[in-house]
């Protein structure tokens, strides 16, 4: 079996080829191999009638999950060279997303329209997804109070911050991940508006940790600020481990999300 070790904007995956051979690990080896590979997800290709490939996704402690953007583009550039198409087609258990090629050597994929309803995220009951309650941190910081909420097939919360770097995310992350108001957990994003089209992003990925990049977690922020009129529909948003461009078009609701990705090394197991 063909074993990829890519990265989308530094955010790190082990994609295994079970087109023909079956791979179906148990929560421990998904541990492992994610431990002995440095990645944050573990993702499967196979064989799908419709699409190009089903792709299954696992954070790195095990857990099976239904989205992830920045490995969709890193398996929309395997599949783009393999096929020679000028798009291809991957069905997940969120959405089926289409990836193609931009200027530089750049991967986008269309992530689908974000969704916004409270039990779509979801939320333990209704309540405001441009903030809900969750008052993590020191209770007179009013940026940890309300963070704004969206799903893009998983789901996302966002705190708007004055300077993300005056923010301990290893500490506070874990506090929201698994927050009684988010009864599947949450990615915890924490978001800078630098202007209009630029926002500064670090994201607690649930299941995984800070990572250097979310794919999903940057089509969420922008959502969640363009919705609050905090930044226009197209951003540039800067990780840690690079740079994304999400658009959110006006005309057909869907998010599309523009950046690297870098193949490490391949293997064969
Ligand atoms: N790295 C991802 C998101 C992976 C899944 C996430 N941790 C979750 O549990 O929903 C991305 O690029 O979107």
């Amino acid at each position: 079996m063909k074993v990829w070790k890519m990265n989308g904007a530094g955010n790190a995956f082990a994609i295994f080829d079970a087109r023909s051979t079956s791979f179906v690990p148990s929560t421990d080896q998904v541990r492992q191999i994610a431990k002995d590979m440095k990645a944050d997800q573990i993702v499967a290709l196979e064989r799908d009638v419709a699409r190009d490939v089903f792709m299954r996704i696992w954070n790195a402690d095990g857990t099976e999950v239904s989205a992830c953007g920045n490995a969709t583009r890193c398996v929309g550039k395997l599949l783009l060279a393999e096929t020679g198409k000028d798009r291809v087609t991957i069905q997940t258990e969120a959405d089926v997303l289409k990836a193609f090629s931009a200027d530089n050597g750049l991967i986008t994929v269309d992530m689908g329209s974000p969704l916004m309803g409270w039990e779509d995220i979801p939320l333990s009951e209704k309540m405001d997804v441009r903030g809900v309650d969750v008052k993590i941190g020191p209770i007179d910081n009013p940026w940890l109070a309300r963070p704004a909420v969206v799903s893009m097939g998983n789901p996302h919360a966002v705190f708007f911050v004055k300077n993300v770097d005056d923010y301990d995310i290893r500490a506070l992350g874990p506090l929201v991940e698994w927050h009684p108001t988010f009864p599947e957990g949450v990615n915890v994003g924490f978001a800078q508006v630098i202007d209009r089209q630029t926002i500064r992003l670090r994201v607690w990925e649930r299941g995984a940790g800070l990572t250097k990049a979310c794919g999903t977690g940057a089509c969420a922020a922008l959502v969640c600020a363009a919705r609050a009129k905090l930044t226009d529909r197209t951003a540039k948003l800067i990780l840690d481990g690079g740079e994304l461009t999400i658009e959110w078009r006006e005309t057909d609701d869907r998010v599309y999300m523009t950046g690297p990705v870098e193949l490490e090394f391949e293997t064969e197991i």
